[in-house]
């Protein structure tokens, strides 16, 4: 069963505003609410998948009670901490006409140790080896950096496997204790080695010292250029498909679902690596963050090519 941690849960707007300017009055011309956040997000897309997951986190206010009825009413377990203040709001400006997606995420408010603690008790007291805990996403300011790492550390005592995405400092950290598969964006692993990256064979480098650290499986997403995925024996560049593209988000957290829906129903690499090309494909077909349906996961699958990496 895949667990997902959300400790920055998000409602995002997506917003659409034509040939969006910078220092301008722009009028948007359609609005949308969903219930979102990184964890969240991959729940939502186990689901579509016809997986079995649970969504933890912690919940703050007035938002965070309409992001679990909207759990609750798709049938997605949940068990959440609720907290004072107000889960934030993330704005997402989609600009069809430039083809652009500009994203203006929120800190979220600040969380006590005593509630992070709380959440860690709840999760490693019905964790067993079957459970695969996927955290993603930011914390808030408040909360350790140093938070994946831990609960990685944990999770390996009691034989789960781990899957991180994450950015900046959490990143940084959370390698340190070797999650099972770890999936940044380019700009994630720029960060986290703090340079650029030139090309395929040069990611396909620097994601084999990675694999050095003890993580099993790197997948480092490009966007509209597909996907890598390297492990010991092996390397594929999945090659990005064109679609219509409606919203970019949840892309890389489809993926993660994805991947994690692979692992926890023992698919062969190769097929992990084309599924969840295809669930991150067909995610960016969909309004916001609405997860797309099944039957379009499929039908991109057969498009998906897989180019071997010497
Ligand atoms: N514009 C796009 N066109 C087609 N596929 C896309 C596009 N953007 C993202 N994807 C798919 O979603 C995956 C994850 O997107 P990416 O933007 O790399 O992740 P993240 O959301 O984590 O930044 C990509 O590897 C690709 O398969
Ligand atoms: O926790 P962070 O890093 O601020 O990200 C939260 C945002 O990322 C999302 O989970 C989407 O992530 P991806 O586009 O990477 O899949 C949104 O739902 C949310 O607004």
């Amino acid at each position: 069963m895949i667990w997902t941690v959300t400790l920055n849960p998000a409602l995002d707007k997506t917003i659409e505003v034509n040939n969006f300017r910078i220092g301008s009055v722009n009028r948007a011309s359609s609005i949308r609410i969903d219930a979102g956040g990184k964890g969240i997000n991959v729940s939502k897309m186990v689901k579509t998948l016809g997986g079995k997951t649970k969504a933890f986190g912690i919940l703050p206010g007035g938002n965070g009670r309409y992001i679990k009825g909207y759990l609750d009413r798709c049938g997605i377990e949940n068990d959440f901490i609720f907290t004072e203040g107000e889960t934030r709001t993330n704005i997402k400006v989609i600009d069809s006409l430039n083809h652009t997606n500009t994203d203006i995420n929120e800190p979220g408010v600040n969380i006590s140790y005593n509630k992070i603690k709380e959440l860690e008790e709840k999760i490693f007291k019905g964790i067993d080896k079957n459970t695969l805990l996927v955290l993603s996403g930011s914390v808030p300011n408040d909360v350790p950096k140093d938070i994946y790492r831990r609960w990685i550390n944990i999770s390996r005592k009691f034989g789960v496997r781990t899957i991180l995405d994450c950015d900046g400092e959490l990143l940084k950290e959370g390698i340190k204790a070797s999650p099972y598969l770890m999936k940044p964006n380019i700009d994630e692993l720029q960060g986290l080695i703090g340079r650029e990256i030139a090309n395929i064979n040069d990611m396909v480098l620097v994601s084999r010292e990675i694999l050095k650290l003890g993580v099993e499986i790197v997948v480092l997403s490009m966007g509209f250029k597909g996907a890598l995925f390297i492990k010991k024996d092996c390397a594929i560049h999945a090659v990005g498909i064109k679609v219509d593209v409606k919203s970019t988000v949840g892309a890389g957290d489809s993926m993660v679902a994805a991947l994690a829906y692979a692992l926890d129903t023992g698919m062969n690499f190769e097929k992990a690596a084309a599924y969840s090309m295809a669930a991150a494909t067909a995610k960016v077909t969909t309004s916001g963050t609405q997860m797309p349906n099944f039957d379009r996961i499929v039908s991109i699958e057969n498009r998906i090519k897989l180019n071997y990496i010497k």
